[in-house]
């Protein structure tokens, strides 16, 4: 139903609902969702937890990911996603956006604005994808103040600390920053760009009893592995973070070239999710009847003759 019901809205906050995920068996699937309507489209394929990724969010307003988006901006992500799939979602939050009262303000942004989690992580600002070479991190210290600053402004909201110090300072000193980060109140850590097996089943044993995400981008340095296999090497959560943006942005650069060739859409209209699917997705019908159904509360025997 649509969200503007009252009475269908979740009774628990994301953050606890988030939570509560987390301490069910098994390995939490979050695929990202980069707008509202992916996020219906994976909760229609079975998913109860989504993730926002600050790659796709940036690439979908055309820029890089070097954390130059603001948080009113992802807010306004959020909200759709929170608002159309009404499921936990773990918000990409970079580095904060500056320092602890950015974070504390970021923290309080995001709860507000629907999410069920949020990470943060130790690279200076302009940030990179975790995935390249060249990442420059903050001192291990900045970095555990930035997240005792996130507990502290936190409600429900889940707290992640990411650590990108597996390629820049090597995998040891990944292993304490994270130690560091869950003594400052990190709730679960994300190390980033581990490259093999052994590592990731290393860093699950050099953390026992703390929640660790999996992040299985494409065309990065992680090997694919699948989400039963990175459960088996001790992972409680995994990503596929832009996945959806990365296959529909593929789509989308076919579709502009057929049209350039072809003088119209037609050739590709076998590719479209159809005017009737569309809608399906998103609810009309539902939206529609909850309009009608409103003055039917007031005068329930039609409307008087006047
Ligand atoms: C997880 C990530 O932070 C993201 O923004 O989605 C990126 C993903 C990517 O660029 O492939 C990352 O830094 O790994
Ligand atoms: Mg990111």
């Amino acid at each position: 139903m649509p969200y503007l019901v009252a009475d269908d809205l979740p009774t628990e906050s994301a953050g606890k609902r988030f939570r509560a995920a987390l301490a069910r068996p098994g390995i939490y699937q979050l695929p990202g969702a980069h707008n509202g309507q992916a996020a219906i489209q994976a909760r229609n394929a079975g998913f109860d937890g989504l993730y926002l990724s600050g790659a796709a969010m940036t690439a979908s307003m055309g820029l890089p990911d070097l954390g130059i988006i603001t948080v009113d901006e992802v807010a306004f992500f959020i909200r759709q996603i929170a608002r159309s799939s009404g499921l936990p979602l773990l918000v990409d939050g970079d580095t904060g956006y500056g320092e602890v009262l950015n974070v504390m303000h970021m923290v309080r942004t995001f709860e507000d604005a629907g999410a069920g989690a949020v990470h943060l992580e130790d690279q200076i600002l302009p940030k990179k994808c975790g995935h390249l070479n060249g990442k420059n991190l903050v001192p291990a210290i900045d970095m555990a103040a930035k997240v005792a600053a996130a507990r502290k402004a936190s409600r429900d909201i889940v707290i992640m600390a990411r650590t990108d110090a597996a390629g820049v300072e090597g995998f040891d000193a990944a292993v304490e920053r994270a130690k560091m980060y869950v003594d400052a109140g990190a709730d679960a850590i994300f190390p980033e760009a581990l490259n093999t097996r052994e590592m990731f089943e290393k860093f699950a044993a050099a953390m026992p009893g703390v929640p660790l995400l999996a992040n299985m981008t494409e065309f990065g340095k992680t090997p694919f592995y699948t989400a039963k296999e990175f459960e088996e090497m001790g992972y409680k959560m995994v990503i596929w973070p832009v996945s959806s943006l990365r296959a529909a942005n593929k789509a989308q650069a076919e579709l502009y070239a057929s049209i350039k060739a072809n003088g119209g859409t037609h050739k590709m209209v076998d590719c479209m999710q159809t005017r009737q699917e569309l809608y399906d997705v998103i609810g009309l019908h539902d939206f529609e009847e909850l309009d009608a159904s409103i003055i039917k509360t007031i005068v329930p025997q039609g409307m008087p003759q006047i």
